[in-house]
């Protein structure tokens, strides 16, 4: 706004003259690549103000953005681009008005526009992200009331008696409770009058409103060590990036959380982002007995109520924890003093739709921008951040020992090949006598199999053919409880055929392979009698689903878990002692620049639940493939060594994190269009020193949703910028209405 404020100084209702009006730019959350121009009479119209503007026909809600110029500034050299042209003033259209509602804080600002430089994603997409949750007004809370502690209740009538029969510790608002009691509100209120009943927070989240007496617990000698330098490096307040790492088992939590302590201490604001919040019940009850009060969770299945007063929460700037999901990174901070990235190796990190970016990476710019510590937590520490440390970027801070004595679990290979399980079976002889004894000992084993449903294929002993999915080049897989077959990569369903699609010979299709339906059968078949518990994304489908399931093998009224990737996740099951992993090869297949990396830290995140308090744990892996550096590791624990060996494969090639990539998905409507598309993309790839495009090729999933897919990737040494090569790269293109292109940078996934 370059304009002297007077100038707008009109009577309202009063058109102004264009050149009375101030440019002002607005980015709408939609797919935009950046801000349009607008016109505004108000002076004092800045940066993050929120504001309905005209879009076509309609009105839309956006908020006031920096001037090109200022986005440009604020972001690297190598990360800038051109900004867009500027419109012809006289064709600019006035802002509708001014939302009455705090603003977006310059730093999510410049977060924002950071984000969408590095993805190449629309900036009025990742303007979105930051706006979920947020609200013209501020969210309507309704009131809850509680049981007030027991003093000396006056004689009471019938119904007030009912009202405090019907309350208890648990809030409840008026109407809740009245209903409860079966009387009227008004009798509530008289009961509010008397004292009876208190107000609850209505969201136990919040700091000022503790519910509990904190219990931190007593660390030990070496914890203590490392939570010290972690509360110096709070206290500094200064950009920081630290590599936390120890054993599984050995208190990272317990020790981060002092770290979130002396942040609360500063009366500042946390952020600590969990791969899978929505299930880490076990997270939050901890969090709550060690502070005495909730955090404020975020994550996608929270409801917009919730969203709501998380997100005017996180802006009003007051002291608080979010833990949440990678999302969380776009809540508007204002006053920042630390983030957390627990299980930072996780692949989940990366979203893989929409913007596509990486939570750990972003979280570290985050950090940067807001001048405050980050810190890395894993006992598995990816590539990158150990080249980081190694590097000298980050400072490294190590954890060695399991807490209270327990020792590393005891991990073994089993050669499949060597001591095969019986026919039409699964799990090895030595496999199924280590969990009849364990359960003999009263003690609970876990079996880990990263593929949900029956059976990953089904095929037709007749005339050989597979049961794909109609729209993805994938089997479906067949969902015995739901009594379905299942496209993993799409929405597609259908039932169980009883006949062949191809021949029509009947009773002629069979279950190829196993997912952990057919394992808890054969489990059922081969330990009568043992209590299983199944722990999929089929059957935990909510954080209620995951508190009950959490209670039952706390409560040892489970024997035996069985489970996908999700029982990798931070557990702490006190009488787990054994885990068998049915098929540890399964990531080695496909062959993906991480897959031996990513096989170790998965299963050593997964055996890590084993032994965990004082009885010993051990590790049985079932492979074909004892001889390949990833079990190796596994059974020697010596991660280190095995990364070390990583690095070596990597360095030479220039692959992360010792170059950069940057995949190109190309997808159309038909195979030739996607091929035309890719060749095109191909003629016109970047060429020069250091740097390479691999492909075209068919990507793994040639087909998605019906879409034709191909691969290209663009490979660099470390110091070539990839933005500007790909925004010129794609800039010559022009795309047919079936054809898209899709950028991921520093790709995770390669399908
Ligand atoms: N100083 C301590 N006092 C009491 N309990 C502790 C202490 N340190 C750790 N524990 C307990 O030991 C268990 C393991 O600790 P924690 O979960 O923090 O380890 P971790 O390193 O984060 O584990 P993982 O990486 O396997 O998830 C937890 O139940 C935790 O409460
Ligand atoms: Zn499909």
């Amino acid at each position: 706004m370059t304009q002297d404020a007077h100038l707008a100084d009109g009577a309202p209702g009063l058109a102004h003259p264009p050149e009375m009006s101030l440019r002002v730019d607005v980015l709408l959350p939609r797919r935009l690549q950046s801000a349009l121009a607008y016109t505004t009479p108000d002076p004092e119209l800045v940066p993050g103000d929120f504001v309905a503007v005209p879009l076509g026909k309609r009105e839309e809600i956006g908020c006031v953005w920096d001037a090109a110029e200022v986005v440009m500034a604020r972001l690297p050299a190598d990360l800038a681009f051109p900004p867009p042209k500027p419109v012809d003033p006289s064709r600019l259209r006035p802002v509708s008005r001014r939302i009455d509602a705090p603003g977006l804080p310059e730093t999510l600002r410049c977060f924002v526009d950071w984000v969408s430089a590095y993805t190449l994603a629309p900036q009025g997409m990742v303007l979105a992200m930051a706006m979920r949750g947020w609200t013209p007004a501020p969210p309507k809370s309704v009131r809850l009331w509680r049981l007030a502690s027991p003093g000396h209740p006056p004689k009471l009538t019938a119904a007030r008696q009912k009202v405090l029969d019907a309350a208890s510790a648990k809030p409840m608002s008026i109407k809740a409770l009245a209903e409860k009691a079966g009387v009227s509100p008004a009798v509530i209120s008289a009961c509010i009058k008397l004292n009876l009943l208190e107000a609850a927070p209505a969201e136990p989240a919040f700091r000022d409103e503790a519910i509990k007496v904190p219990q931190p617990p007593t660390l030990s000698a070496s914890q203590e060590t490392i939570a010290r330098s972690l509360r110096d490096i709070v206290r500094k307040q200064q950009f920081e990036a630290i590599l936390l790492e120890g054993v599984t088992g050995s208190g990272k939590t317990e020790v981060y959380l002092e770290a979130v302590q002396e942040c609360l201490t500063l009366e500042r604001q946390s952020l600590v982002l969990l791969p899978e919040i929505a299930l880490s019940t076990q997270w939050i009850s901890r969090f709550t007995r060690r502070f005495g009060f909730a955090p404020l969770v975020w994550h996608s299945s929270m409801g917009d109520g919730h969203r709501r007063r998380v997100w005017q929460h996180v802006r009003s700037g007051a002291p608080c924890v979010v833990v949440g999901a990678r999302s969380a990174l776009f809540l508007p901070f204002t006053d920042l003093g630390l983030i957390i990235v627990d299980e930072e190796h996780e692949p989940a990190f990366k979203q893989e739709e929409g913007v596509i970016y990486h939570g750990r990476d972003m979280a570290v710019l985050r950090a940067r921008q807001a001048t405050v510590p980050v810190m890395l937590v894993s006992a598995t520490p990816s590539l990158e951040t150990l080249a980081n440390v190694q590097a000298g970027r980050y400072r490294h801070l190590v954890l060695p020992d399991r807490h209270a004595g327990a020792a590393l679990p005891d991990v073994r290979a089993l050669d499949m090949r060597l001591a095969p399980p019986s026919r039409g079976q699964f799990l090895s002889p030595t496999l199924l006598s280590a969990c009849r004894e364990t359960l003999a000992r009263g003690e609970q084993a876990m079996l880990f199999l990263n593929r949900r449903g029956y059976a990953p294929l089904t095929l037709c002993r007749q005339c050989g053919h597979r049961i794909e999915c109609p729209k993805c080049t994938a089997w479906l897989v067949e969902h015995r409880a739901q009594r379905r077959m299942v496209c993993h990569h799409c929405e597609y369903t259908m039932p169980i055929p009883t006949q062949c699609p191809s021949c029509a010979a009947t009773e002629s299709l069979v279950p190829v392979g196993p997912g952990i339906e057919r394992v808890t059968e054969e489990v059922q078949r081969e330990l009568a009698g043992v209590r299983i518990l199944v722990m999929s994304s089929d059957s935990l489908v909510s954080a209620e689903a995951a508190r009950i399931a959490v209670t039952q093998i706390a409560q040892q009224e489970v024997d035996l878990i069985i489970g996908t990737q999700l029982v990798a996740k931070g557990w702490h099951f006190p009488h787990l002692t054994l885990v068998g992993v049915v098929d540890a090869d399964l990531g080695l297949n496909g062959g993906d620049l991480r897959a031996a990396e990513r096989t170790v830290q998965l299963l050593q995140q997964v055996g890590g639940r084993a032994g965990r308090e004082a009885r010993p744990g051990t590790v049985l892996l079932q492979t074909y493939l004892p001889d390949h550096p990833a079990m190796k590791a596994l059974v020697s624990q010596d991660f280190h060594h095995f990364m070390t060996q990583e690095a070596a494969n990597r360095r030479p090639g220039f692959w992360p994190p010792f170059g950069r990539l940057a995949a190109l998905i190309v997808s159309a409507g038909t195979p030739e269009s996607a091929d035309a598309l890719a060749r095109a993309l191909s003629d016109m790839a970047p060429k020069g020193e250091g740097l390479e495009v691999l492909g075209p090729a068919p990507a793994p999933l040639t087909k998605l949703r019906g879409r034709h897919r191909r691969r290209l990737l663009l490979r660099t040494r470390k110091g070539i910028a990839v933005q500007p090569l790909l925004r010129l790269w794609l800039q010559k293109l022009r795309l047919k209405s079936d054809q898209k292109i899709v950028v991921d940078i520093d790709p995770v996934s390669f399908f």
